[in-house]
């Protein structure tokens, strides 16, 4: 603004001395007849003129709009930030099926045959620029992944042949850019004919291009080679990522969202008011839903208030969004967790007792980990996992309590409007809180609590997790050498 504004002060005054010397020209005659203007108009010539063409006030200007960008360069995100919320958008867009057309366009329509979704209604319309499209391609581009390249490169051209002339400063790339990078991406993916068209479309606009002009000669020849090529719908397969098996099953969930809950069909999946045989409880049951069997799942809803959920981010922020924690590190995979130790706030030692009541356990540290509060920002998401060690070498073990044989997760906020977690086909709530068991009452791990968070279309998201160890709980619960149990 600053810089806006003393280059608006430059010009208008400009603007006043060319206006000045063209009144002063009006009548040619006059200058030289009266001597004042005789001698102005000397003036002007020999100095007047010199001081406008050198003044320093445009460079000046512009050094310190450079400074005063120079000064901040190091806190903006950098490049890995930008790739890593472009990746976050490709998530969102498979996890979700989102139309990427749609998505450029500010919609957030999961397209399934006739079926069109609308999974988030932005309260203010927002749509993407060509060169933003541009980017999302480039990244994917950049990775050798042609199956996100394409469809963000092409909407990239499109909007940039809707734009064409009209060259914007903040712009890295231009149509030309657009259909370099897609001819090669639909290249790569094996579709010769729309490589060479787009190639040939690029030529139009920089004949003068030798590599393109080269790569127009290489596809007319392998087309002329091999003409089946050029019927040839290229079908490119999404790149492969961690967790391949249990992937679908996973995307599926979190596409679905949960449907409804069937436990009228299962009389043994029930809903009451628990007290645990707790003092504690007696006058304030926690109402208690049992969803899942094997393993057991249990929710415990209305678990904390809002001022307690309230009170766990406030105490969580100063770790989770300190500066350089923001929105960067929140994007993509990203979550950020604080851990909040019992003597923080007499609150967390309520928490402590409700859920020791609850579960009959003992939640005293060694026994459990301090409460950990996790921040996830939009694209963030946990891939499917378990929360005991599978490993002997797992660090968990440091805490000399044997493995985590449960979780109490609480659900402090929800990513707006898209809940972040389903149980089975179960969606929770906010301020509910979720236990299970992850370890047998052998003590190994239950393969069956694999688990995950989805991805956060909208907002962000907060859980808190209380793990609770093997150790301190033998007599309360006491191990079997069933299998089953
Ligand atoms: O955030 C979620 O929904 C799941 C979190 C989770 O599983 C964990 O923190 O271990
Ligand atoms: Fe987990």
């Amino acid at each position: 603004r600053r810089y806006l504004r003393g280059e608006e002060a430059r010009l208008r005054d400009l603007t006043r001395f060319y206006e000045k010397v063209l009144s002063l020209h009006e009548d040619s005659a006059v200058a030289v007849e009266n001597p004042l203007l005789a001698y102005t108009l000397i003036k002007r010539l020999q100095s007047d003129w010199k001081n406008v063409v050198h003044s320093l006030e445009a460079s000046e200007n512009i050094r310190a709009l450079k400074d005063g960008y120079e000064k901040v360069e190091q806190d903006l995100p950098a490049f890995e930030d930008l790739e890593g919320a472009a990746r976050a958008l490709m998530r969102l867009q498979d996890v979700y099926m989102l139309n990427v057309k749609g998505l450029a366009r500010g919609v957030f329509q999961r397209v399934t045959g006739s079926d069109v979704t609308d999974l988030y209604s932005p309260r203010r319309f927002f749509s993407l620029t060509a060169d933003d499209c541009f980017q999302v391609g480039k990244v994917a581009y950049d990775m050798g992944d042609y199956y996100h390249a394409i469809p963000w490169l092409e909407e990239a051209v499109s909007l940039f042949r809707g734009s064409y002339g009209e060259w914007k400063t903040e712009d890295e790339a231009s149509l030309e850019d657009a259909l370099d990078h897609l001819a090669f991406a639909c290249f790569q993916a094996g579709n010769v004919s729309r490589a060479l068209s787009l190639s040939r479309e690029f030529l139009l606009y920089s004949p003068e291009n030798k590599r393109v002009a080269r790569n127009v000669l290489k596809y007319e020849r392998l087309l002329a080679e091999s003409p089946h090529q050029a019927a040839a719908e290229a079908v490119i397969q999404r790149p492969n990522v961690p967790h391949l098996q249990t992937r679908d099953a996973y995307e599926e969930l979190c596409q679905t969202l949960g449907t409804q809950p069937v436990r009228y069909q299962i009389p043994s999946l029930y809903c009451s008011y628990e007290t645990n045989s707790s003092p504690y409880l007696l006058l304030q049951p926690i109402r208690k839903e049992v969803v899942h069997l094997q393993p057991s799942i249990v929710l415990y809803h209305d678990f904390v208030s809002d001022s307690e959920a309230q009170k766990i981010r406030e105490l969580a922020e100063p770790w989770v969004s300190v500066p350089e924690a923001s929105l960067c590190l929140h994007m993509e995979f990203r979550s950020v967790s604080a851990w909040l130790k019992d003597t923080v706030d007499p609150m967390l030692v309520s928490l402590d007792h409700r859920i020791a009541a609850l579960t009959g356990l003992d939640v005293q540290p060694p026994y459990a980990e301090y409460l950990q509060v996790v921040n996830y920002g939009i694209g963030g998401h946990y891939e499917p996992h378990f929360d005991h060690a599978t490993s002997p070498t797992s660090p968990l073990y440091r805490m000399k309590s044997g493995n985590r044989i449960a979780t109490f997760m609480i659900y402090v906020s929800l990513a707006l409007e898209r809940p972040g977690f389903i149980i089975g086909n179960r969606r929770t709530t906010k301020n509910a809180a979720l236990f299970w068991w992850n370890l047998r009452r052998n003590g190994e791990g239950d393969g069956d609590t694999l688990h995950a968070g989805c991805p956060v279309l909208v907002g962000d998201k907060w859980v808190a997790n209380k793990w609770i160890h093997e150790y301190g709980q033998e007599s309360r619960r006491p191990c079997t050498s069933s299998p089953e149990d």
